[in-house]
Order: C-alpha cells, then structure tokens, then sequence
C-alpha cells in the first residue's frame, strides 16, 4: 500500500449507500471539500441533512453504473456485498474504488485521521484491525495537542517567507530548524516575535 494525500477539492465523489459508514466517509470527503454524489435508495438522517444544507447532491435510487462512470473517486458503502462487488468490477482502471465490505476488490481504503490544522496524521493497520487504527488516532490526538493547529500555520507562514529569502541554503535550514524549538509550540507570543524579526530581514 501506498499512502499520500489526495487534494479532493471540487472532485467528483460518488458515495454508494446511505447508512453509518457511507456517513463516516462522507465526512471525510466534505472536509477535503470534494463535490459529493450519494446514490441510495436510503440514507440516514444526518445524509439526508446534508443534503438540505447542500452539503451533497442525494440520488434517492439503487445504483447503475451511469451513476459513477464519470468520478474521481468511488465508496461502495452498500450493505449489499453483490452490489459492490459490482461496482468495483464496473469501475474503470483509472478510478479510486474504497469496497467498505471486501477491501481487497477496490484499490485503496481510508485511515484514520487525526487532524491538528495542517497536521495531518493517519493511520492505517491494513485491515488487521481499524479499531486498533482508531485508538491509535486518539492517542495521537493526545500526544499533538490543539497548539499544534496554529504551531503548524505558522510554519508555513514562515516557511513561504524563508523560501523566497534570498540567502545561503545554509541560512535556511538553520531557520528552518529553529522553528522546531519547543519554544514556538505552544506560545502565540514567541511565534509573533519570531515573524517580527523574520519580516524585518526578509525586506532588508
Ligand atoms: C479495510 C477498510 C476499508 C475502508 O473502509 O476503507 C475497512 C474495512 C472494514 N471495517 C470493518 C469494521 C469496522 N470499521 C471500523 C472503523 C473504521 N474503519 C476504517 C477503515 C477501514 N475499514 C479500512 C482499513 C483501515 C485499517 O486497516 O486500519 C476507519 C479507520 C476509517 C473510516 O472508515 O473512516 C474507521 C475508524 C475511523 C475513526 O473512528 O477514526 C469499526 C469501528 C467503529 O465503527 O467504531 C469497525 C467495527 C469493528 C471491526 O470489525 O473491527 C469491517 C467489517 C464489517 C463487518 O463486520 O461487516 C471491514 C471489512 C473488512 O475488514 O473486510
Ligand atoms: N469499512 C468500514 O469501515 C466498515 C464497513 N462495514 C460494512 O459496511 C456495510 C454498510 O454498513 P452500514 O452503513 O452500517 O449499513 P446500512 O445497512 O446502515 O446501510 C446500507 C445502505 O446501503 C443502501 N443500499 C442497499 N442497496 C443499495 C443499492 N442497490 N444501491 C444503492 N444503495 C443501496 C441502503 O439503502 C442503505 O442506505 C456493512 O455491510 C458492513 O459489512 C461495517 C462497519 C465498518
């Protein structure tokens, strides 16, 4: 297996099922900011919600393959295992196929995710046991405390004004290294000073 981290912003998503998993996928897929297409002849309601809200477009129907020929990616959420063992045969090669009940007939399966801002860490067990990944995300939630939202934004800020900086490597990766200093974690203050003076010998 392969991890990366896919930019899903305005793809297209085609969840089939409407139930509690097809609901914890689709949570996923709003936070990536994917446009997102539930084909179901059911749905739960917090779907059924969404849909009012125009979080997602809800197809209250059994699933054909029209319904997904056109997606980025695929979720055959069913609770029926003929019904996504066909989805996952009628998809094309290029398209990412999640098969919630028979991992091994679609090409990727989804971690779990603790996310601190820009922080984003994931957990797979490949299978062994998702409840394993999912206490461990909990525990990584713990160690990376809520600090780390606005630590890691203001890494990038200053990562984008030392990239454009024109001195040595050298110079840069010091820069870079210091920002890791147990100092910046937690302290909006130290953090604002250290753009200050980083602001200062940018525009000198
Ligand atoms: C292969 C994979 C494919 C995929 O879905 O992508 C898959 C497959 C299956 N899951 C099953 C069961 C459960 N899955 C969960 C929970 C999660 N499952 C997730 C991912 C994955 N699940 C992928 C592998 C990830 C990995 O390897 O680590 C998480 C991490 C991410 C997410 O779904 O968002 C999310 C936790 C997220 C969170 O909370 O943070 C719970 C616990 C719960 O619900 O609380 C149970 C009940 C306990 C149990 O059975 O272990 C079953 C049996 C179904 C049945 O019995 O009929 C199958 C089918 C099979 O294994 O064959
Ligand atoms: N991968 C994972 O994380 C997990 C997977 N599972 C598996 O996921 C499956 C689904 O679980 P739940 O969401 O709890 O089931 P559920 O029974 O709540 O929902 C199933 C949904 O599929 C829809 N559906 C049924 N036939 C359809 C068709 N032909 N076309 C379109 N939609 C159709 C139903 O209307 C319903 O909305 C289970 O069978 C289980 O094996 C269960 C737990 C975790």
């Amino acid at each position: 297996m392969y991890p990366i981290m896919l930019n899903l912003k305005c793809k297209s998503a085609v969840v089939i099922g409407g139930g509690a998993v097809a609901h914890r996928k689709i949570l996923g897929l709003l936070e990536a900011g994917a446009a997102i297409k539930v084909v179901s002849p059911e749905a739960v309601p917090a779907i059924q919600k969404m849909q009012h809200e125009h979080l997602l477009k809800w197809d209250e129907k059994s699933v054909e393959p029209s319904d997904y020929k056109d997606a980025f990616i695929i979720f055959a959420a069913t609770d029926q295992p003929e019904v996504n063992q066909q989805i996952a045969e009628n998809a094309g090669n290029h398209q990412l196929v999640n098969v919630v009940d028979q991992p091994a007939l679609g090409n990727f399966s989804v971690p779990a995710v603790a996310r601190r801002g820009k922080l984003v860490m994931a957990v797979s067990t490949g299978g062994a046991s998702p409840i394993l990944a999912k206490r461990i995300k909990k525990e990584l939630l713990a160690a990376y405390s809520e600090d780390y939202e606005a630590y890691t934004q203001f890494l990038f800020r200053c990562r984008e004004r030392i990239k454009e900086w024109e001195v040595s490597l050298d110079e840069k990766q010091s820069l870079l290294h210091e920002l890791l200093e147990e100092r910046f974690i937690h302290s909006r203050d130290e953090q604002e000073n250290f753009i200050r003076t980083l602001e200062q010998k940018v525009s000198f």
